[in-house]
């Protein structure tokens, strides 16, 4: 794996096989859990949907599935499709088929969103449970800014630069207001969407983007490297944690059209 801090875009980390990804990914989550659960007795994750989920794999195997203080986890959905929970479209489906059936979770901690109203209802019923759950500490609270401040949101990474539902070009973008927000006209389907603002993902202590083949190298670049000013701005490259750490996981196909070479040998 080659290592490196790429000034304010966090920490690169850029590995060789996908393989070898899933085991610093693993790794990567294991310690921040054990970290956090030291500190505040409990981990709030946030999750997306995509890759990212098999891509936590190895958390269901030795030793992780042993080691990990499963009881603290409470989980969250950094985006969710508006669909219902059984729907193959579901994100909360997505993490419950490939990790959360397969450690021992506590069903009350799972924060999925209330799949039976509109998008709208969806974002402010999921805000009013965060807000719930920020005034008890379950999740902290930012210093500078009143937003919630989980353990570790967790992104993917669309070939057209997008985390989260925040899609190139969308309103959403500029909302400084809301935690959650809605979409109905998501470019990527289902048009129906929940996702967290920027200023939430920009307050958490830990966010990780993890990105695999060669279809997301342009937005990576786009996302890292200093970029003319002729050139779109990402919504990736809008992740900026105030005082948390950034971290990108990317394999060597993602990695290859970074600017720094000695990074994408
Ligand atoms: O809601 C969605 O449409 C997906 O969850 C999407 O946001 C995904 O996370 C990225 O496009 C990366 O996807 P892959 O990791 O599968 O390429």
């Amino acid at each position: 794996m080659a290592l490196s801090g790429h000034k304010n875009r966090g920490e690169l980390r850029i590995h060789e096989s996908v393989d070898e990804l899933r085991t610093d990914l693993a790794d990567y989550v294991a310690e921040l859990s054990e970290a956090s659960v030291k500190e505040r007795g409990v981990f709030a994750i946030a999750l997306s949907g995509g890759s990212l989920v098999g891509l936590m794999g190895k958390l269901c195997e030795a030793p992780y599935n042993k080691t990990v203080d499963w009881s603290k986890w409470y989980i969250f959905w950094a985006d969710e499709r508006v669909v219902a929970k059984n729907h193959a479209d579901s994100n909360y489906k997505l993490a419950k088929d490939g990790l959360l059936s397969k450690v021992p979770i506590i069903p009350s901690h799972v924060h999925s969103i209330n799949d039976s109203v509109s998008a709208e209802e969806a974002a402010d019923d999921y805000e009013f449970v965060i807000r719930q759950l920020v005034k008890t500490r379950l999740i902290s609270v930012s210093e500078t800014s009143d937003c919630p401040k989980f353990d570790l949101i967790l992104l993917g990474l669309g070939p057209d630069g997008h985390i989260a539902s925040l899609f190139p070009n969308h309103s959403v973008l500029n909302e400084r207001e809301e935690w959650v927000t809605f979409i109905t006209d998501s470019p990527k389907p289902p048009p129906e969407r929940i996702t967290f603002t920027l200023p939430v993902i920009n307050s958490a202590s830990n966010v990780a983007v993890v990105v695999t083949g060669d279809s997301k190298a342009e937005s990576v670049h786009l996302a890292i490297d200093d970029i003319g000013s002729d050139c779109p701005i990402v919504p990736a490259r809008m992740v900026q944690p105030a005082s948390g750490k950034l971290v990108w996981f990317l394999d060597k196909l993602a990695a290859s059209k970074l600017e720094d070479s000695s990074l994408n040998k």
